[in-house]
């Protein structure tokens, strides 16, 4: 019986990709000669695990598992786990109706503009009760007729099968390719689900403003694996303390399960649900209503789809697809569905246009909610009409480089205008205010921030002028000291809270230096020069003292003021200036760029390497002599989007207080895995392994001396020397950077233009400071 459903399956699956085929190798042709490659500007960068090597891995893992659960007795007790899913059932009724609680932090009670498409509660739906249970622990997640009806939704099972394709490759275009063709495929064969394979793909819910989040914890995943497959809590415990990864686990438990029905497929739409859901789900009896619908899920899951949907509870699919390649294989799957509706062609120029656009308008409004119907609809014909930046929908905030050098300064603007301003040491804060008068402020991670600044929040009204009706502010937040009338240090500010602030309770009071506006009154100020902006931003809003003031200026052009005007800065508590082209079309405001039409210079950095940089906690090593009970160093990594790596760069041992180190170790001491990530990049050497590996999550700020070319550390190897990293040299902690995730990082490009420019900048000072030795 099991097998005549396998065969089913596999030929169910077989036709699945049967259409694909032909576009195949359409698409494939297309991005190995993609402009991708030709943009790339190292040397070579030699993938961290080979594929073989992560192959290989991935088999060892799965024997692990095996063999660890086979170490233990498996009690198979069919009759104990039909109770429990009973009980589970049980509960799961009885708590049907309690209310959930949507955890987006909104200041205003409404939904925003772009809010996704409300979730049905799968709990409530009410399609299994006790008595349609099969005599073992499969519980069928839909009735028959429900089956029916949803026969025409993409199931998890073939984006599992797309994923297990990516897994196997290290190569972005590869996996950009297979992506493309997973969603041309759901494209044209189910539409409606395009929006939530997108979603799933990436492991998220929502856009990053609607705050939901999956990431259930350990335990829960542990209780409900467990409870599902029949074994004991210890057992799962045990197996997962062997291979580290608890959708291997639950993979290799599910398939040691004897099963009599063949559960119905899982689709998309009643998965992104039932996620949602378990997010969403807090109060009395969460956790047991947690438990009751991953077993559900579980139970309706096969091959690896246990492994990846326990891998998206946890919030880590592991799978290392960057918003990049999402936003390529979509453009790509868009371009060739609607070429082909048109009966037309698809040329080269037309795909690099569709990728340009679709990567466009998704730094100006990064919601897939917003933009997914209409790429179906239209594909990314208009895209930039339909798609615009809109009050309530954060976009992705300007960057800047950092700059060594006054006359780097000049030469970069050449005889182009461009102003100074004041660099404020806050919080970036994007403040948004609504035709009907609903205001925001989003983080420079696009988090919705609102009910951390309720103080802010109530002050609008005393900066705002009545003119300004709706827009969007680019503003950063500082503390401000309201006897002495000066801005606080950075570190007051991260004092505050960042939930649950209320006006009333507040000690140290926000402030907002806004220097850019990006929309006022209906229309987006994005391609208008800085000067236009600029004059917008004075006349529709008024200074307040500590409360709402515009960054202060200075438009002199020559080294010596903008020397002044640093010195002043820096007296006035700030980090040092921001230098911004002011007229023309150069002028204009970049969501999402780092760009070279903003320059940052800090003072405290002029001596260093330019600019701090924001690294990765991957690994620690164990304190000795006074620090025997945390870690005394630790193993830091930049990021290298391009090869989706984490390489290594520095140990880090000093700068950081008594308390903090205390910290640092409970808090770490929660994500140690057993062994290191395949996407990190280090030494493979022994004197060189930290004593713990662990998650990527945490962001530090650290400053260094210099950079050095290292066989050891990993950053940027392939970009200055073909078989060196580059390390940092006497570094030190600053700060932890809670407003970026570990994906925000230091790029290894990054890492290599600081080198880069150290180089020149010690080239230039050894020229100086003996002029002869060119002469020999
Ligand atoms: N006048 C200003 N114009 C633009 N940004 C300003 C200004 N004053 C303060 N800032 C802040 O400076 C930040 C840029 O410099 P900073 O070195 O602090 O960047 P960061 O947050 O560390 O990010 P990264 O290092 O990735 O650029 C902006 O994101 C903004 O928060
Ligand atoms: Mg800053
Ligand atoms: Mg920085």
């Amino acid at each position: 019986m099991r097998d005549i459903f396998r065969h089913l399956r596999h030929f169910r699956r077989s036709l699945w990709f049967k259409p694909m085929s032909g576009r195949q190798s359409n698409i494939s042709k297309f991005f190995t000669l993609g402009p991708e490659d030709a943009r790339k500007k190292r040397i070579s960068t030699p993938p961290a695990v080979s594929e073989n090597e992560t192959t290989s891995q991935t088999v060892k893992e799965k024997k692990n598992v095996t063999v660890a659960l086979k170490n233990e007795k498996l009690t198979n007790n069919g009759e104990k786990r039909r109770s429990d899913v009973l009980e589970s059932l049980k509960e799961e009724d009885k708590d049907a109706s309690d209310t959930m609680e949507v955890k987006r932090s909104k200041v205003n009670d409404q939904s925003s503009a772009s809010s996704t498409s409300s979730s049905s509660n799968p709990i409530s739906e009410g399609d299994t009760t006790p008595s349609d249970i099969p005599p073992i622990a499969e519980t069928p997640l839909e009735s028959t007729k429900k089956q029916e009806k949803k026969k025409s939704h993409a199931t998890f099972a073939d984006m599992v099968s797309t994923f297990t394709k990516i897994e196997k490759t290290s190569k972005r275009l590869e996996i950009i390719d297979i992506m493309g063709t997973y969603f041309f495929s759901i494209l044209r064969n189910h539409p409606d689900d395009l929006l939530t394979s997108v979603y799933l793909s990436i492991n998220k819910l929502g856009p990053d403003y609607s705050g939901i989040e999956l990431g259930i914890g350990e335990s829960i995943i542990m209780k409900a694996v467990a409870e599902s497959t029949g074994q004991t809590l210890q057992q799962i415990k045990q197996a997962f303390h062997k291979v580290g990864d608890l959708g291997l686990v639950a993979q290799s438990s599910r398939q040691n399960q004897p099963t009599m029905f063949q559960p119905a497929a899982l689709t998309l739409p009643f998965l992104f649900d039932s996620l949602k859901s378990i997010a969403q789900m807090s109060g009395n009896q969460s956790q047991n209503r947690k438990i009751g619908l991953i077993k559900r899920l579980l139970s309706s899951c096969q091959g690896a789809e246990p492994k990846y949907l326990i891998r998206a509870l946890e919030g880590k699919l592991r799978l290392q697809l960057a918003e990049k390649t999402i936003l390529v294989s979509l453009a790509n799957a868009c371009a060739q569905y609607h070429a082909d509706k048109k009966h037309v062609q698809l040329s080269q120029s037309d795909r690099i246009h569709a990728e340009q656009t679709l990567r466009d308008v998704y730094s100006q409004v990064p919601s897939y909610d917003i933009i997914v119907p209409q790429l179906i609809e239209h594909g990314v014909e208009n895209l930039r009409e339909t798609c615009k930046l809109t009050p309530g929908v954060p976009t992705k905030p300007m960057l800047a480089k950092p700059t060594k050098q006054f006359s780097e300064v000049l030469d970069t603007f050449d005889q182009a205008t461009f102003t100074c301003e004041y660099k404020y040491d806050g919080e970036r804060a994007q403040v948004h205010y609504t035709e009907d008068g609903k205001f925001y402020v989003f983080s420079r991670n696009s988090e919705d921030m609102s009910v951390r600044y309720p103080d802010i929040m109530a002050s609008v009204p005393k900066w705002r002028k009545p003119e300004a009706k709706s827009f969007i502010l680019d503003c950063e937040a500082i503390a401000w000291d309201k006897e002495e009338n000066r801005i606080l240090p950075f570190q007051k500010l991260a004092t505050r809270k960042r939930k649950d602030v209320k006006l009333e309770e507040i000690k140290v009071r926000a402030g907002l230096f806004a220097f850019d506006i990006l929309y006022l009154n209906g229309q987006s100020l994005l391609d208008a020069p800085f000067s236009e902006r600029r004059k917008h931003l004075y006349s529709m809003f008024q200074p307040v003292t500590g409360e709402f003031d515009f960054a202060k200026r200075s438009d002199q052009q020559s080294v010596e003021s903008i020397q002044e005007f640093l010195e002043e800065s820096v007296k006035d508590s700030c980090e040092g200036l921001m230098v911004k082209m002011l007229e023309g079309p150069e002028s204009r405001y970049e969501p999402s760029k780092r760009s070279r039409h903003w320059l940052k210079i800090k003072k405290d950095y002029l001596s260093g390497v330019g600019d701090s940089l924001d690294l990765i906690v991957v690994g620690a090593y164990h304190g000795r002599g006074k620090r025997t009970s945390v870690y005394g160093a630790f193993l830091l990594g930049c990021h290298d989007p391009d090869s989706e790596t984490i390489q290594t760069v520095c140990k880090l041992g000093t700068g950081f207080s008594e308390e903090q180190l205390e910290q640092f170790h409970k808090q770490l001491s929660q994500i140690v895995i057993p062994k290191k990530k395949d996407f990190y990049s280090h030494s493979e050497a022994p004197p060189h392994q930290p004593d713990v590996w662990f998650e990527p999550k945490y962001l530090w700020e650290v400053l260094t001396a210099d950079l050095s070319l290292s066989p050891v550390y990993k950053a940027a190897i392939g970009y200055i020397q073909e078989d060196k990293g580059i390390s940092l040299r006497f570094p030190r902690f600053v700060r932890v950077r809670e407003d970026k995730n570990w994906e925000d990082a230091t790029t290894s490009e990054q890492v290599s233009e600081f080198y880069r420019s150290q180089m020149v900048h010690n080239q230039t000072s050894a020229r100086a400071s003996s002029p002869n030795v060119e002469e020999y």
